[in-house]
């Protein structure tokens, strides 16, 4: 499939080929430790590329976590470059984990930074936050869409705190997450209509978030565009979880673990054994 075929199209087509998982790569210092790597730049290239090296091409997607790299400063800016531009060279897609979102005028900045063909950071996707309004991402939408991209905007996160801000409603009853869902869904109409599988505007809602969408009158099927589900776990999240959270929207979701799939590391048969079990798992939670 081209390179610039949109990218809902590209991750429906990844999850039908090695199911509805997508693998973060968070080198916690903890996880470093324990795969024998120092906590430094040398240890944050090592463990990248060795996860890359054991799933790349067997998961739908990986998530580069962009924090952990960025703590190392510009040398880790650079080890993480360098991962995007593997995972490109082995066709996996990526999602890079940065959770922007600021306005509009600046929006266009990290479009450029990650959403650009030829920029250094660019990722398949990446993950926004709206908390600056929705329509203040328009730029990087603009600029993923433009490219055969995609993003990943929050609307029900999976930490408990999420939900204070996440469920508010307006004078009018309408929760904060609904509205952004809202959004999503007319941002995916052109691509629905077009009869794509997917829309190339996914949301983030956590596997943790229990009765949440329902409460607030969501119908998360209709978004048409993918659900990255974080929260599987670590975070405590497993198949019944994501059953639940998910009813009738189960093709549209693509589970997200990262601790629990990667402490099975460094050995690359280890980690492909933990990754194939979550994914097998999400596989028959969503009834896929
Ligand atoms: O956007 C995300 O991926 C994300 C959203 C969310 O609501 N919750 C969440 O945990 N995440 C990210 O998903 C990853 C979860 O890691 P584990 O808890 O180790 O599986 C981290 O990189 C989080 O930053």
């Amino acid at each position: 499939m081209s390179a610039t075929a949109p990218f809902g199209r590209r991750l429906a087509a990844a999850m039908a080929a090695h199911g509805p998982l997508c693998v973060g790569i968070d080198p916690h210092p903890a996880l470093l430790h324990r795969w024998g790597l120092a906590d430094d730049v040398t240890g944050l290239r090592t463990f990248g590329l060795r996860t890359l090296d054991a799933l790349g091409g067997r998961v739908a997607a990986l998530k580069p976590q962009s924090a952990f790299y960025e703590r190392h400063g510009s040398a880790g800016i650079a080890v993480l470059e360098e991962l995007l531009a593997a995972a490109r060279e082995t066709g996996t897609l990526t999602v890079l984990d940065v959770k922007r979102g600021d306005v509009g005028s600046t929006m266009l900045g990290y479009a450029d930074a990650y959403l650009r063909d030829g920029s250094p950071l660019a990722a398949d996707a990446v993950t926004l936050s709206p908390y600056l309004g929705l329509g203040s991402l328009g730029p990087a939408i603009e600029a993923a869409l433009g490219s055969g991209r995609g993003v990943f905007v929050l609307a029900l996160t999976s930490n408990p705190e999420g939900a204070g801000v996440q469920h508010a409603r307006d004078a009018a009853g309408h929760a904060v997450a609904a509205q952004v869902v809202d959004g999503a869904r007319a941002l995916n109409a052109p691509q629905a209509a077009a009869g794509e599988p997917l829309g190339s505007v996914g949301l983030v809602v956590g596997a943790t978030v229990g009765a949440a969408a329902r409460e607030l009158g969501i119908d998360l099927a209709s978004v048409r565009g993918p659900l990255l589900a974080p929260g599987v776990g670590a975070q405590g999240a497993g198949p019944r979880e994501l059953a639940e959270v998910f009813a009738g929207a189960e093709r549209s979701v693509l589970a997200s673990t990262s601790r629990a799939v990667l402490a099975a590391g460094p050995d690359a048969p280890a980690l492909r054994a933990a990754a194939s079990a979550v994914a097998d798992e999400a596989r028959v939670a969503l009834g896929l």
